[in-house]
């Protein structure tokens, strides 16, 4: 079987144990760590698909219960897919719905066949299933799909996470089955088991035995302590195996995305950059800034000062403060902008030093400015 994803390993950071890589696809080479723009209905926020390509993005994230209650996975399928349907021609990975169900839908009965939820937007009846989440993902045409996985809330019991990482592997191996498409679309495997060591070691063995092109760490961003996070990732990406690429899911914020690599993930989604823009709130080299602060009513100045995004080229504190005190659209998209690009960026610089092995230097350099390391 020729596997339409396939991970590089250009080289290993000698300060921290990063790695820099090379993530190919059917839609193009894309270079890791990298951070994946969250396009969940199809579009990522604000933002076109020119746009995203000027600042660099490769691979976007959609998601496979979002599209398959609108516009319906067969009405993208008769358009040729989600490339053709959003006019994106690089990378694209879908999320398997599983994680939408637990974080929208506030009714549901997890069994082993799957999960009864209802319809977030109108109430209905809905089942989905590992084979359900694979058909839908392979109508949409993503180039990678996730295994359809229960995140289960946090905190959880460790009676509650050994039932569920096990229903998780039964699950995993009847979406393996259920994939139609496994030369053009590649499934990744979803490693469970919230913050017990034997529990995400009984996980990664019985998902690392499917062989999967590539691996995600789920089960985390759900509210633990970042030290938590920290301390999963480090016992956990050991039993992923070095070449295939690493997908921590729901992450994150720039702390978040850089103590990551540290601990050997390659790949990064989170909402954050055009969930937080919308509201006017930036990241910025120096910390985060609420734009709508009467303090930058008469700031002149970029957003960010180090930036040469289109938005801090361009506009004002103060301009981008009044659009979006007055509502104005430019005005999140100005935002958006550069939140994404924000991203983006500092993962080309988180890349650049571990081809310095200077990671390490890097992460204190940034924590610093950024304001992470202030008492
Ligand atoms: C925010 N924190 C977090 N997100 C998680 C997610 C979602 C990742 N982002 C996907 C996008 C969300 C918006 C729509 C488009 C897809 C998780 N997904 C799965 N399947 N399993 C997790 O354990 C899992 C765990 C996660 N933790």
């Amino acid at each position: 079987m020729t596997t339409p994803i396939r991970f590089e390993l250009i080289k290993t950071c000698r300060q921290t144990g990063a790695r820099l890589g090379i993530l190919h696809t059917p839609h193009g080479s894309f270079e890791t760590p990298m951070f994946m723009p969250v396009g969940t209905l199809a579009t990522v926020k604000t933002l076109s698909p020119e746009e995203l390509k000027e600042m660099g993005a490769g691979v976007i994230l959609s998601n496979t219960y979002h599209l398959w209650l609108r516009p319906g996975h067969d009405i993208v399928a008769e358009a040729g897919g989600l490339h053709a349907f959003m006019n994106w021609d690089r990378g694209i990975l879908t999320d398997s719905g599983g994680f939408q169900v637990f974080s929208l839908s506030e009714f549901r009965r997890i069994e082993e066949e799957g999960v009864y939820f209802r319809n977030h937007l109108n109430g209905d009846k809905l089942f989905l299933s590992p084979e359900k989440a694979v058909e839908i993902q392979n109508a949409l045409g993503a180039d990678i799909i996730m295994a359809f996985d229960e995140c289960p809330p946090y905190p959880a019991t460790y009676e509650y996470m050994k039932q569920s990482i096990e229903r998780t592997s039964r699950w995993a191996e009847r979406c393996l089955k259920a994939h139609r498409r496994p030369n053009e679309q590649g499934l990744f495997g979803i490693v469970q088991g919230g913050e017990y060591e034997e529990l995400r070691r009984q996980s990664a063995r019985d998902l690392v035995s499917l062989d999967f092109p590539g691996y995600a760490v789920g089960g985390l961003s759900v509210g633990e302590p970042k030290e938590v996070m920290n301390r999963v990732l480090e016992f956990t990406t050991p039993l992923l195996p070095a070449d295939k690429p690493r997908y921590l899911m729901g992450v994150g914020s720039p702390d978040s995305l850089i103590d990551g690599a540290i601990r050997g993930i390659d790949m990064f989604d989170c909402v954050l950059p055009t969930r937080i823009g919308r509201n006017g709130t930036v990241m910025t080299s120096e910390g985060r800034v609420v734009i709508k602060n009467a303090q930058y009513a008469r700031d002149f100045s970029p957003l960010d000062p180090h930036c040469d995004c289109y938005t801090c080229r361009n506009y004002t504190r103060a301009y981008i403060r009044h659009l979006i005190k007055c509502d104005e659209t430019f005005g999140i998209r100005l935002t958006s902008y550069h939140n994404v690009y924000f991203l983006i960026k500092l993962m080309e610089q988180v890349r650049q030093a571990i081809r310095e092995d200077r990671l390490a230097d890097f992460r204190e350099e940034f924590f610093e400015r950024y304001g992470f390391n202030k008492p």
